[in-house]
């Protein structure tokens, strides 16, 4: 590499800090660029960012710590290479402490809640396969940049899960109606092109860098809007889409459990992880 390019790099660096979001926990990262003050905000969960109840309240920590420190927007990606989220992490599902079942899908929801209506401009940076509430991440960001060669989208279908309305929601707030209807019924994971092709994604980049650098240039488009008034117009504009979880959070909250701890989503859920385990062992 030559010494210019190499002291490019540093500069770039030395030009970030990092900001803690207060619990000390690396499950997620964030850094703000000096120059342009957008926070990216990389999930830091191996091997595959699987969303267990320690991530989503690290996320959502995270999400308010970018909003109180005045960056100018977030990029969400991921330190994997080759997986952005692969949803949910799946052993919170499976014979839950009920407890713990409680707390982890309150963060989820109110995760989603935090990002989803973010008064900063977000875009994800998607540097890898984003699965199921992976996917939900990405859409619940204003703009999505996707590397080639992975896949991106929510299977629960094809594994005998019914999604939950804010699941479906944050689909519908960037697929038309009936491509959300069938992607969900089919359990569709789209590759890039399919995913361009319906605007599932916005942009393909060709590495990490390139697309935190497209990300970035989305928000910039933002410059010379009032933060105010894009933040309340954001808000007016996706009320509708979390009506259901603002009003009734508990009730939403309930139905899931429910359909949980049903001896079919358990049995379903374990057959899953068996092939799960044992397809990593091949
Ligand atoms: C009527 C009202 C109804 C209301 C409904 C309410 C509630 C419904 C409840 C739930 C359904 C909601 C919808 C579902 C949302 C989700 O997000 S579910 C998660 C779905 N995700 C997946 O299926 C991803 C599965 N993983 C993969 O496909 C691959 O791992 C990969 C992401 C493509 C990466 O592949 P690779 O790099 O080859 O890594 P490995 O497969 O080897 O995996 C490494 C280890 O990680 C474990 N793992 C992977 N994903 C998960 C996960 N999601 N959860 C837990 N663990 C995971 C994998 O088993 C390996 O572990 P070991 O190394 O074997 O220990």
């Amino acid at each position: 590499m030559l010494r210019s390019q190499t002291k490019l790099m540093d500069l770039g660096r030395r030009l970030c800090r990092s900001i803690g979001n207060n619990n000390g926990s690396n499950l997620t990262m964030v850094e703000v660029d000096d120059k342009t003050g957008i926070a990216t905000l990389t999930l830091n969960k191996p091997p595959v960012n699987s969303c267990n109840l320690e991530l989503l309240l690290d996320l959502n920590e995270s999400i308010k710590q970018i909003e109180r420190n005045g960056s100018r927007g977030l990029i969400l990606t991921s330190s994997n290479d080759k997986v952005f989220s692969s949803g949910l992490d799946l052993n919170e599902l499976h014979q839950p402490n009920q407890d713990r079942l409680i707390a982890f899908w309150r963060a989820l929801q109110d995760m989603w809640l935090s990002l989803f209506l973010s008064r900063v401009p977000t875009a994800a940076a998607i540097n890898g396969h984003a699965i199921a509430v992976g996917c939900v991440l990405a859409t619940a960001c204003e703009y999505r940049v996707m590397l080639p060669g992975f896949s991106i989208g929510i299977h629960a279908t094809k594994f005998g899960y019914v999604v939950p309305p804010f699941i479906l929601i944050s689909y519908l707030s960037v697929l038309p109606r009936y491509i959300a209807e069938r992607a969900l019924l089919q359990g569709k994971l789209f590759s890039i092109d399919e995913a361009l092709h319906v605007n599932l994604i916005d942009e393909v980049a060709d590495g990490k860098s390139d697309a935190i650098i497209k990300c970035a240039k989305f928000i910039g488009s933002f410059a010379k809007t009032q933060p105010d008034a894009r933040a309340l117009t954001k808000r007016q504009t996706r009320a509708q889409d979390v009506q259901l979880l603002i009003k009734d959070p508990e009730g939403q909250l309930r139905e899931s459990l429910e359909y949980i701890n049903t001896p079919f989503f358990q049995q379903g859920l374990e057959v899953y992880l068996a092939k799960l385990k044992s397809k990593s062992k091949e």
